[in-house]
C-alpha cells in the first residue's frame, strides 16, 4: 500500500484527469459514496447526523457523502461553512445536484452550532482535506473547537481537518477524529508521532485513481504488510543444513550489561540463524553460556569491564551485528572503525554502537558491504546532530537524507518503524504496540534482523519482514496472553514460534 505526500496526491489527480480521462467530478462521486458505505458500518438507522462542508473538495466530498446517506433513509443535516460563492468546481457541481434532487443545505452564518450539536449522534467533518496551510482561520478554528467538544461520534473524510497530509508542520487546531476514511492512499501524517492519534481508526477507500504516476517517481514509502512478508518471507528447503542459514557474529556486551547480547543472540538463533558466535568479555562468557547454549564464544580483550579492542577477531560471517550492551567508552570508536573497515559483508550496527559510529561516519563511505543501522529516535537524533522532537517532526526526510548521503539502509524505530534504503525509498512497518516500548526489546530486534539478513531474501525484505515479525509476534502476545504493562523483550523471543507457524500455516 502506497503512502503519499499532498503533491503526490494532486499528481496523481491531475494525471487521472488529464491523461486517464477521469473527470474530477467523477472521481469526487466515487470518493464520496465509497466514504459513504464505509462510514455505514460505523452508523445506526436511526442516527441524527450533522456534516459539516467546507469549500474546498473536500467539503465537495461531503456534499457526495450526504446525498448517498440521504437517498439510503438516513437523517442528515448539511451546514455549509463558506459562502456559496467560494464552492467551485467540481464541489460546486456536487452541491447543484444535492439541491436538485431535492434537498435542502443550511449555511453557517454565525448561529449556534454547539445547540445544533446536541441532538446529534453523529458528526461529519468534511470541512478541510489536504489542501490546507498555515493556521486554521475563521469559522474552521471554532467549528474545529465545537467538534471537539462534542461528545457523539466524528467520522473525518479523508483527512481529520487540521491535520495537514505531510511531515513537517506543528499542529494547532485539529479534529480529534474517531473515525477517518482516507481517499485511496493514506497520507504520511497517519504515521507520525504527532498527528497520527487524530485519525482514530482509519480505513482506505478506493476510488479508483491510479497509481502509476507514485510508482514512476523518485522515492516511494509504503506500508508493509502481511501480504508482503507471506510473498517474500523465504520457506525452508528439506535439503538445507545449518551452514545454509546464515553463520553470524554478535559483538558487543560488558560486565555490567550482559542481558543484551544474549536477547540478540538468542532472538537470531530463534529467528533462524543457522549458527551463532558471541564476540564478548571474558567475564560474561560463563553467565553466557549457560544462558544461550547453542551459540559458540570468542573472547574479547576487555578493560575496566568493556572490550578494550577486537583481538584477533575474525570477520568472516555472512552477518555481524554490533553495539548491543557495549558501553560508551573511549575504545568505542576506534572499536567501530575496525568492524567497519575489517567486515566486508553485513554489517549491522546498534545501540552503544551507533553513539561510537557517530565519531567515525567518515569511515562509513568507505565500506563495501551492506550496513544496516537501527537507531531508536535519540540514537538517529544524536547521529544527526539534531534534537527528538526536530527529528520527529520529520523523520521521514531525515531518515531518508542520512540513508542517502552515507548510503546506509536505516530502521528508524517507533511506533511506526521506518526502514529506509540507500536510494532512499522507505517502508512503514504497522505492527507493534506499547509493551515493545520497554529495555531489551531493540536488541531482540537487532538479533531477529541478523538473522533475516543472513537468509535468501533482498536486505529490503530482510528488515521489512524482520521489524514486522517483531511488531506481530508482540501483537500477538498481547491479544492472547500478556498485556503491554508486562510484557519482556524476552517473551519476544519465546513468542516467535507462533508467529512462524501462523505465517507459515
Ligand atoms: N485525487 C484527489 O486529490 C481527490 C481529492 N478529493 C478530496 O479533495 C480534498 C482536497 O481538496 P482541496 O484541494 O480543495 O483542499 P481542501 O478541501 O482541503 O480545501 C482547501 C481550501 O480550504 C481553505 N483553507 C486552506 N487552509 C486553510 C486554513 N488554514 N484555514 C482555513 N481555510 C483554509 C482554502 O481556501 C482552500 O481553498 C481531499 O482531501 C479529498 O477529500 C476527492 O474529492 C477526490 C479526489
Ligand atoms: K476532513
Amino acid at each position: 500500500m502506497f503512502v503519499v505526500t499532498a503533491k503526490e496526491m494532486y499528481d496523481t489527480d491531475r494525471y487521472a484527469m488529464e491523461r486517464v480521462g477521469l473527470e474530477g467530478k467523477m472521481l469526487m462521486e466515487n470518493a464520496g459514496r465509497a466514504i459513504a458505505r464505509e462510514m455505514e458500518a460505523s452508523l445506526a438507522e436511526n442516527d441524527n447526523i450533522m456534516i459539516l462542508v467546507g469549500k474546498g473538495n473536500n467539503g465537495g466530498d461531503g456534499f457526495v457523502i450526504a446525498r448517498t446517506l440521504l437517498e439510503r433513509g438516513y437523517a442528515v443535516e448539511v451546514l455549509q461553512c463558506a459562502e456559496t460563492s467560494d464552492i467551485r468546481g467540481d464541489a460546486a457541481f456536487h452541491r447543484e445536484v444535492l439541491l436538485n434532487m431535492g434537498y435542502s443545505i443550511s449555511e453557517y452564518e454565525g448561529q449556534d452550532v454547539e445547540s445544533l450539536l446536541q441532538d446529534k449522534d453523529v458528526v461529519i467533518d468534511a470541512l478541510l482535506g489536504i489542501g490546507i496551510k498555515g493556521a486554521i482561520r475563521p469559522p474552521y478554528d471554532y467549528l474545529i473547537t465545537l467538534i471537539n467538544q462534542y461528545q457523539g461520534k466524528v467520522l473525518s473524510v479523508d483527512l481529520p481537518s487540521g491535520i495537514p497530509a505531510d511531515e513537517g508542520y506543528e499542529v494547532h487546531q485539529a479534529v480529534e477524529a474517531d473515525q477517518t476514511i482516507v481517499v485511496q492512499f493514506p497520507k504520511v501524517s497517519s504515521f507520525l508521532q504527532h498527528t497520527a492519534a487524530f485519525y482514530g481508526d482509519w480505513t482506505t477507500v478506493d476510488i479508483g485513481l491510479p497509481s502509476n504516476v507514485i510508482q514512476s517517481g523518485e522515492n516511494q514509502k509504503k506500508v508493509w504488510g502481511r501480504r508482503d512478508v507471506v510473498r517474500t518471507l523465504p520457506s525452508r528447503s528439506s535439503f538445507s543444513h545449518k551452514g545454509t542459514h546464515g553463520k553470524g557474529l554478535v559483538i558487543g556486551g560488558a560486565v555490567a550489561m550482559p542481558g543484551s547480547i544474549a536477547m540478540t543472540s538468542r532472538a537470531a538463533l530463534r529467528a533462524g540463524a543457522g549458527l551463532l558466535t558471541i564476540a564478548t568479555v571474558q567475564e560474561n562468557v560463563t553467565a553466557l553460556a549457560a544462558n544461550v547454549v547453542e551459540a559458540t564464544y570468542h573472547t574479547l580483550p576487555s578493560q575496566h569491564g568493556h572490550i578494550r579492542s577486537l583481538g584477533e577477531l575474525d570477520f568472516s560471517y555472512d552477518g555481524i551485528a554490533i553495539g548491543m550492551g557495549m558501553g560508551r567508552h573511549e575504545q568505542a570508536p576506534t572499536i567501530m572503525k575496525e568492524a567497519l573497515l575489517q567486515t566486508e559483508g553485513t554489517l549491522l550496527i546498534d545501540a552503544d554502537g551507533l553513539y561510537a559510529l557517530k565519531q567515525v561516519l567518515p569511515s562509513l563511505s568507505d565500506r563495501e558491504g551492506t550496513t544496516v543501522l537501527t537507531p531508536h529516535p535519540g540514537e538517529m537524533a544524536h547521529l544527526l546532530g539534531i534534537t527528538v522532537p526536530e527529528l520527529l517532526q520529520r523523520p521521514f526526510s531525515y531518515a531518508q537524507s542520512f540513508a542517502t548521503e552515507h548510503d546506509v539502509y536505516v530502521v528508524l524505530k517507533g511506533a511506526f518503524t521506518l526502514i529506509t534504503n540507500p536510494k532512499g525509498d522507505q517502508w512503514i512497518n504497522p505492527t507493534g504496540n506499547a509493551g515493545l516500548a520497554k529495555g531489551g526489546t531493540g536488541d531482540v530486534l537487532s538479533g531477529i534482523l541478523l538473522s533475516m539478513l543472513m537468509q535468501p531474501q533482498t536486505v529490503e525484505e530482510a528488515l521489512c519482514n524482520g521489524v514486522w515479525i517483531h511488531g506481530y509476534t508482540a501483537d500477538i502476545l498481547i491479544e492472547q496472553k500478556h498485556s503491554s504493562y508486562d510484557l519482556l523483550a524476552s517473551d519476544v523471543i519465546d513468542g516467535l514460534p507462533a508467529t512462524y507457524r501462523n505465517i507459515f500455516s
